[in-house]
């Protein structure tokens, strides 16, 4: 897998193809310009997409965005045990989603006709599958099969080797605003895992830009539900979830070694974090709070200005205004990251608070990014909707 630090840059592209995306309605009432809304030139003005795991949470997430999406048509929806089904059988919140396919078995996918497909299946089972796809496809995989580039890395945390090593080479970390330009002429893109993503989007500029010191991270991440996937488990019932909060996966997480691949990469030698997930008794948005340790000279202002300078121009990350605390309610079912940053009383120490929903810029949305920019689609199409509330 490919990364590469870019500096932070406009989402915009430059010419226009028949884009039929120019405005994007957000609700009855607003409507919110997405930036630079045209499309690359020679860009497919029908895109035909396959849903691979649409019986799944992002998957269902991937067909909600692709209806609002202008060039994107869906061509083909999988499932395994949902196979056989009608979509809006297994999702009936999306009934009224148009022309939506119903769920087939992967073997059963004629991907001639298909220019793109998101794959939204466990790890492990993906790489596999992706492998055997037709080369012209162009693939976003929400799974972790190919977001680490060391091979002997992935074989530590996820208990084996890789069925497709020659791909997990290929492949380009998808987290977006800091890959943008890397992403863009890929073939398959890894997007990230929803923790890596409400991580690294804060604490990259801030390492890159020696502000933070690289030895001292300590980050507890929280986590909604839908997370853990819809198969049923006895962990994720309603008793053992509610009214509670529980860490798990303390010491052991496999997103650690993919947050320190990207922070190592921002200081430019090895970082070691320590990161502990929770599971909170809701059912989408996920929060992860930072504690730092300023670099000699720098202060909490040095911080917040860093990364408002380095999302001055993103559409999807807001540093809120100084004092404002961000809150998963303010996410919810958005594309957006918000952050701030606080001082500790600890002297020396900063705390860092970002917030995603773990379903769309965690994974289904960023996805969505990530397909546009590969397609040559403005990159905004089908993501500018707000948070819902309550
Ligand atoms: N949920 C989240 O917040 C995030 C998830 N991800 C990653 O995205 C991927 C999908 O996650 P999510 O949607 O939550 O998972 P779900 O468990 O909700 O869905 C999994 C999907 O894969 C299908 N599937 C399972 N096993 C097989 C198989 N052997 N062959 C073919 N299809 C199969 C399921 O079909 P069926 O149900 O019909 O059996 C279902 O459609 C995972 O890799 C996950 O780690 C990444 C970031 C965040
Ligand atoms: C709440 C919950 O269980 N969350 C998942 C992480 C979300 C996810 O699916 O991440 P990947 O894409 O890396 O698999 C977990 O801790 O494994």
């Amino acid at each position: 897998m490919q990364v590469q630090a870019l500096q932070t840059t406009s989402a915009g592209s430059t010419a226009s193809c028949r884009s039929r995306a120019r405005t994007v309605r957000v609700c009855a009432t607003a409507t919110v310009s997405a930036p630079a809304p045209t499309a690359q030139p020679g860009c497919k003005d029908v895109c035909n997409v396959a849903v691979l795991g649409a019986s799944g949470y992002t998957g269902a997430e991937v067909v909600r965005l692709s209806a609002l999406h202008p060039h994107l048509k869906i061509t083909a929806l999988t499932g395994d045990r949902q196979a056989g089904k009608a979509f809006s059988e297994v999702f009936p919140h999306l009934v009224t989603a148009a022309d939506v396919p119903s769920l087939v078995k992967i073997d059963d996918v004629d991907f001639a006709g298909v220019d793109a497909v998101f794959c939204c299946l466990p790890h492990a089972t993906t790489q596999k599958i992706i492998k055997a796809l037709p080369e012209h496809l162009k693939i976003v995989d929400l799974s972790a099969d190919f977001r680490l580039a060391d091979v002997n890395t992935y074989a530590e945390w996820y208990g084996g080797e890789h069925a497709a090593p020659e791909l997990q080479k290929e492949a380009v970390y998808g987290l977006t605003e800091l890959y943008r330009d890397k992403i863009r002429p890929a073939r398959l893109v890894a997007n990230p895992g929803c923790y890596p993503t409400s991580v690294q989007l804060p604490l990259y500029p801030l390492l890159k830009s020696k502000l933070i010191l690289s030895d001292d991270i300590i980050i507890d991440s929280k986590s909604g539900v839908s997370g853990a996937g819809r198969s049923a488990k006895e962990a994720n019932l309603y008793v053992e979830i509610a009214e509670g909060i529980n860490a798990y996966g303390v010491t052991k997480h496999r997103h650690m070694p993919e947050i320190e691949q990207g922070l190592s990469e921002a200081a430019g030698k090895p970082v070691t974090i320590s990161f502990t997930p929770h599971l909170m008794p809701i059912s989408r948005g996920m929060q992860s709070t930072m504690y730092v340790k300023l670099a000699e000279g720098a202060s909490v202002d040095d911080l917040r200005a860093k990364l408002i300078e380095s999302y001055a121009n993103e559409p999807f990350v807001r540093v809120l205004d100084k004092g404002v605390v961000p809150h998963t309610r303010h996410v919810r079912g958005s594309n957006f990251c918000l952050m701030n940053v606080f001082p500790d009383r600890l002297s020396g120490r900063a705390i860092v608070i970002a917030v995603i929903d773990n379903l769309v810029k965690g994974a289904s949305g960023q996805a969505m990014q990530n397909l546009n920019l590969v397609m040559g689609y403005p990159e905004t199409t089908s993501l500018m909707q707000l948070a819902m509330f309550p």
